[in-house]
């Protein structure tokens, strides 16, 4: 039996615009095991950095209802104080960008030793030197005696984020959040730093989510997978589910459009449209329903709810059973109607 690590239940995160509220993440619910990896997909503006942020405590201004509880404690009711002794420590974060991540004015050495001084004043200098050797050694990081003295405009982007990386680990975290790890890196990169997580994740036995728009990455990597779209999960299942039986459209929508070496580029379903803006969003019914009009109305649940269709697996709104690409041609789709 798979032991929670993170529950979020029934998350809100609103942003004020003007003079209302408008929700980015709308009463969501999640858990994450320990030692799992969950991916979370979606298009941009889906919700998936404010949802993350939320969990680390990181929104200065949002509201933020519902619960968060890590290990059992509420995150998102939490004084600060106490979040903080855990941000760094049990909870550690890979931002997209390394170079925001990082203090341009302070060598790496004394950056990741802040992190482990902050959380151990036990550690003596000498210690804490020999842990950040050890630390840029397992991230990868060639000559780590040098790279302890540089700072970070003298190392490269990949270089940085393995930084980042030994910075989010140093104090062994229970759970890592890795927001779009390699968006800012060119494309070796990018795969050398998601083979580093994935070793990472072996390693330091941490629960992970991991935000990307990567398909093949979450395929390769991810235990599960939550879609969102418009602030709210639209399918969750395991990895092997969701990619051999995506039902919800959005999800179809993003498996499909991803060409594949064996696949007639001729069949590549893609729905048009973007995810709408936070204060356009629409609050009631399908918020999927929008982006596929050819579907008749009635498909729609009045207020969607996630419904699991086999163990584990859950898809929101009754319209993924009536759903089919408006060009495809085969009858096959047309009757796509699951009982
Ligand atoms: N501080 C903020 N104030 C107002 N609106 C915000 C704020 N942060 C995010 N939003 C809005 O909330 C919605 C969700 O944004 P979010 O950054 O979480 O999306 P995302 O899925 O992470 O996108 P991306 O993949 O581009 O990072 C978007 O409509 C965004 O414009």
């Amino acid at each position: 039996m798979s032991e929670k690590l993170l529950e979020i239940k029934n998350l809100k995160t609103s942003f004020r615009i003007k003079d209302d509220y408008h929700a980015a993440v709308d009463n969501l619910t999640l858990t994450v095991n320990k030692n799992e990896l969950l991916a979370i997909v979606g298009e941009s503006g889906c919700g998936k950095s404010a949802l993350a942020f939320s969990v680390m405590g990181l929104h200065t201004r949002a509201k933020i209802e519902g619960n968060i509880l890590f290990k059992n404690q509420d995150l998102a009711n939490m004084p600060v104080s106490k979040l903080n002794k855990l941000r760094g420590k049990e909870l550690g974060m890979i931002f997209q960008d390394p170079l925001t991540a990082l203090n341009p004015l302070m060598i790496i050495g004394d950056q990741i030793r802040e992190i482990l001084y902050l959380h151990n004043k036990n550690f003596s200098k000498s210690q804490q030197k020999a842990k950040v050797i050890d630390l840029l050694t397992k991230v990868g990081i060639p000559r780590p005696e040098r790279v302890y003295q540089q700072f970070p405009h003298e190392l490269s982007g990949g270089m940085r984020q393995r930084v980042v990386i030994a910075m989010a680990i140093a104090n062994g975290p229970e759970l890592l959040i890795a927001d779009e790890p390699t968006t800012a890196l060119d494309v070796t990169i990018q795969s050398q730093i998601l083979d580093l997580i994935k070793e990472l994740k072996e390693d330091i036995e941490a629960g992970i989510i991991l935000i990307t728009h990567d398909l093949g990455v979450v395929a390769e990597m991810a235990d599960r997978v939550a879609v969102m779209y418009a602030g709210q999960i639209v399918e969750i299942a395991d990895v092997h589910t969701l990619f051999s039986n995506p039902l919800h459209p959005y999800t179809r929508s993003l498996l499909n459009s991803v060409p594949n070496a064996v696949q007639d580029k001729s069949k590549l379903h893609v729905i048009q449209g973007i995810v709408p803006s936070l204060q356009n969003l629409p609050r009631e019914g399908c918020r999927f329903s929008s982006r596929i009009p050819w579907i008749d109305q009635s498909a729609h649940e009045e207020n969607p709810e996630l419904h699991e269709v086999s163990p584990g697996h859950f898809v929101r709104c009754t319209c993924h059973q009536h759903f089919y690409f408006p060009d495809e041609d085969g009858k096959e789709e047309q009757n796509h109607v699951i009982s």
